[in-house]
């Protein structure tokens, strides 16, 4: 029972302006409403019956999405922590946390990139005898395995520095990129140890192999006797530094966080579930090293920025009042590589700034794969029950085995055959099956009754790597909004399974998310057929004079003016605004559209879908363009083809329509006067695809679009535009 006098750990304020939002918003939907009705009443007879059905059908999907996407915003929360009230009650009965990092590819996600995380996150301030980092290798790589021995070697140094000069942010590689100036001697030792570190770490890597001496120095590379290939090796696992040992000190004298590698054992016979068999693994291995009762996820690429997130969590998980219902603290993606202007817009400004508020107005926040404390017990499939109270002091830690003892009692549980027959990725652990595991374990953790919070301080806790150019982009939207298909179609499904189990508001909050494969249909109709209508003088909007303009006009306005402001408080930039309206035309007309027609061939039984990891490095002049903003194509992709060619048949539907109203003299003011609508929605679409048109013509440098892509495209856009002229 709480107690009287009893200082809350955290706050919850309601967003400001909720009630005048939802007025605006009202007015909005009147605005659908009555273009609905138009749409009804005045279906053309002959000419552009079918253009104008298909409007219709379009502007009703629009419709019914806008009012998804209306849930989280009318209902936001903002969360506020007091660490100084967790110091003061708990500071004696912290919980164990364990720390996981996932990575998959050396050549993808550098060994020195992911040591820099690791690092990170063994320096919160928190007792070291409390903390436990697990790196999982899905790669096994002995270049990663010996990385991380450096960094067990390093963080002896780095910890207390760290520690003793509190400084931020607390990944190396990030924190001497940013500080190069007015360093002390200690710093410019601390640097100097670093950089060293770094250079062998990166002539192993360019060497592609472990040398000899540093090999038969450490019994650790004898795991990899038996190793094949990164798809068919035993478990390998090694405590770097066993925290249990009184011993395992840093150059101070203080204690120092465990440190564990792994790499689950794989075999062409089983199925490995990418990061969700990942996760899997590393919770069973560390409830037999550590059994921390909060686990901290992280991607490798995204270090700690602030080192209190830990404290920020446990405000949380351990307020007496709340804390109980609570199964996991999501925080933002948030990166350190993305230009003020965001060209790929791969901030996700407006999913963390404003969505993820709503989300957690109904309780419940999505979990993102990376920056989220879970309690183990509940990742393990502990249901929630009425009574179920928080008890931090029964933390099981196994004193008694040895190192040895210890690591080959975890071994077994990392092997391809242990989840046989067991609920491991159906009821227990990360769900398996989706390219969104996050997602979808997130959401089955909430339909059994759990809540989550959305944490967002000042300080960004977490810093990525965002994809930088336009295909990685567009290629990880593609596994994103494929797998949110699947779970719609699941059996979480928010739209049917989760109803009775979850709010309505948390349900239509997935569903904006889950129906954006879907999205990809409306959005290509409406950014090819009115254009292509337009070029044949076939006018599918209200003419100027007619008052039915004025619902489309409101709607339009209204809804834009909205997302601009949203973007600018969120943060953003004018010029922001307006790449992220081309992001978002080109991800709904190309990733979402191959997402829902390989989930459409999943269903017939013809595809499997995949987890293409994203690049975390760049190439030298890709990495040139893109600190210029220049937009890179660079390869060739079907999705590329599917862009280029609609950019192509806005580009000549304008074209041919100017051309035409010129030559028919007065036909300009009776063009304006009764297609205005579709001019302007086909100028907009040639203004924004400006940057591709440059890609396609005008270009010579390397990031240009292939030469091949750009005849093949001009073709079809071509064909389309003479086919729709002259033949149907
Ligand atoms: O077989 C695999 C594939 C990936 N990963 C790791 O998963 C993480 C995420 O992969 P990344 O390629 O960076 O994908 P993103 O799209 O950036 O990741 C987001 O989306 C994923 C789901 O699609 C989530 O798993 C991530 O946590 C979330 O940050 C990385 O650390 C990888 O090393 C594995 O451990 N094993
Ligand atoms: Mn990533």
């Amino acid at each position: 029972m709480v107690s009287e006098g009893y200082l809350p750990l955290f706050e919850t304020k309601e967003g400001k302006g909720r009630v005048a939002y939802r007025v605006f918003a009202a007015s909005i939907f009147v605005g659908i409403c009555f273009i609905w009705s138009y749409r009804a009443r005045f279906v053309p007879e002959e000419e552009g019956r079918w253009g104008w059905l298909g409007l219709f059908a379009a502007e009703i999907w629009f419709g019914f999405y806008w009012i998804l996407t209306q849930a989280p915003r009318c209902n936001p929360i903002y969360r506020r922590t007091f660490k100084h009230n967790l110091s003061k009650r708990h500071e004696g009965h912290l919980p164990g946390v364990d720390i996981f990092v996932c990575t998959a590819d050396p050549e993808m996600e550098p060994p020195a990139m992911v040591i820099s995380t690791v690092l990170s996150v063994m320096a919160y301030d928190y007792p070291p005898e409390k903390l436990s980092v697990y790196l999982s290798d899905d790669a096994g790589s002995e270049l990663t395995y010996y990385a991380l021995m450096e960094a067990s070697q390093f963080a002896k140094h780095w910890i207390p520095f760290c520690k003793k000069f509190n400084i931020q942010p607390r990944a190396p590689a990030a924190y001497f990129a940013l500080h190069t100036d007015h360093q002390s001697n200690e710093e410019v030792f601390v640097q100097k140890l670093y950089k060293d570190m770094e250079s062998r770490i990166k002539a192993a890597v360019e060497l592609g192999r472990v040398p000899e001496e540093i090999r038969s120095s450490s019994e650790g590379f004898s795991q990899w006797e038996t190793y094949t290939s990164r798809r068919d090796h035993d478990t390998i696992l090694q405590i770097l530094i066993d925290g249990r040992d009184t011993k395992a000190t840093d150059v101070e004298g203080s204690r120092l966080p465990t440190l564990v590698y792994l790499a689950r054992a794989k075999s062409p016979q089983y199925f490995h579930n990418f990061k969700a068999g990942a996760m899997n693994a590393l919770l069973r291995v560390s409830s037999q090293i550590s059994n921390g009762k909060i686990v901290l996820n992280v991607d490798c690429d995204m270090y700690s920025n602030n080192s209190d997130a830990i404290r920020d969590a446990l405000c949380f998980f351990m307020d007496e009042e709340k804390g109980h219902e609570i199964a996991y603290v999501q925080f933002p993606q948030k990166f350190d590589n993305v230009l003020k202007n965001e060209i790929y817009s791969s901030t996700l400004r407006v999913h963390s700034e404003v969505e993820f508020s709503g989300f957690d107005g109904f309780e419940g926040p999505i979990y993102i794969g990376t920056g989220c404390f879970h309690r183990r017990d509940v990742l393990c499939g502990k249901k929630y029950s009425k009574g179920y109270r928080n008890n931090w002091n029964s933390d099981y830690r196994n004193f008694k085995d040895s190192v040895n003892e210890l690591e080959e009692k975890s071994k077994h549980l990392a092997s391809c055959s242990y989840e046989e027959n067991t609920q491991w990725g159906k009821e227990m652990g990360l769900r398996y099956g989706c390219p969104v595991e996050d997602v979808i374990t997130g959401l089955s953790i909430q339909c059994q009754g759990w809540k989550s919070v959305y944490c967002n301080p000042e300080r960004g806790a977490f810093l990525g790597v965002a994809p930088t150019t336009l295909l990685q982009t567009l290629v990880q939207h593609k596994r994103w909004s494929e797998g949110d298909l699947q779970i719609l179609l699941s059996r979480y499904s928010p739209a049917w399974h989760a109803r009775g189990k979850i709010s309505l508001g948390l349900r239509m909050g997935y569903c904006i998310y889950c129906l954006w494969a879907v999205n990809s249909l409306a959005t290509i109709y409406y950014s090819i057929i009115p254009s292509l209508y337009l070029l044949r003088g076939v006018p599918l909007f209200p003419q100027v004079s007619s008052p039915w303009l004025v619902p489309f006009t409101y709607v339009i306005l209204a809804k834009y003016a909205a997302s601009f402001v949203e973007f600018l408080s969120a943060g953003g930039t004018i010029l922001g605004w307006w790449n992220d309206q081309r992001i978002w035309l080109y991800k709904r007309t190309s990733s979402y559209l191959f997402a829902f027609i390989d989930t459409v061939l999943k269903i017939l039984g013809f595809s499997d879908s995949a987890f293409v990891i994203t690049a975390k490095v760049t190439d030298e002049e890709v990495s040139k363009r893109y600190e210029k903003e220049m937009m890179e194509f660079g390869a060739s992709s079907p999705m590329f083809t599917v862009i280029a060619t609609i950019s192509l048949v806005n580009l000549l539907c304008f074209l041919g329509t100017v051309k035409k109203t010129v030559e028919s003299g007065s036909g300009m003011v009776m063009a304006f006067h009764t297609m205005v609508l579709q001019v302007l929605l086909c100028g907009i679409l040639v203004l924004i695809n400006w940057p591709l048109y440059q890609g396609l013509f005008f270009r010579t440098d390397k990031g240009r679009m292939p030469t091949s892509l750009t005849i093949k495209s001009f073709i079809y856009a071509l064909a389309t535009c003479i086919s729709f002229s002259f033949l149907l």
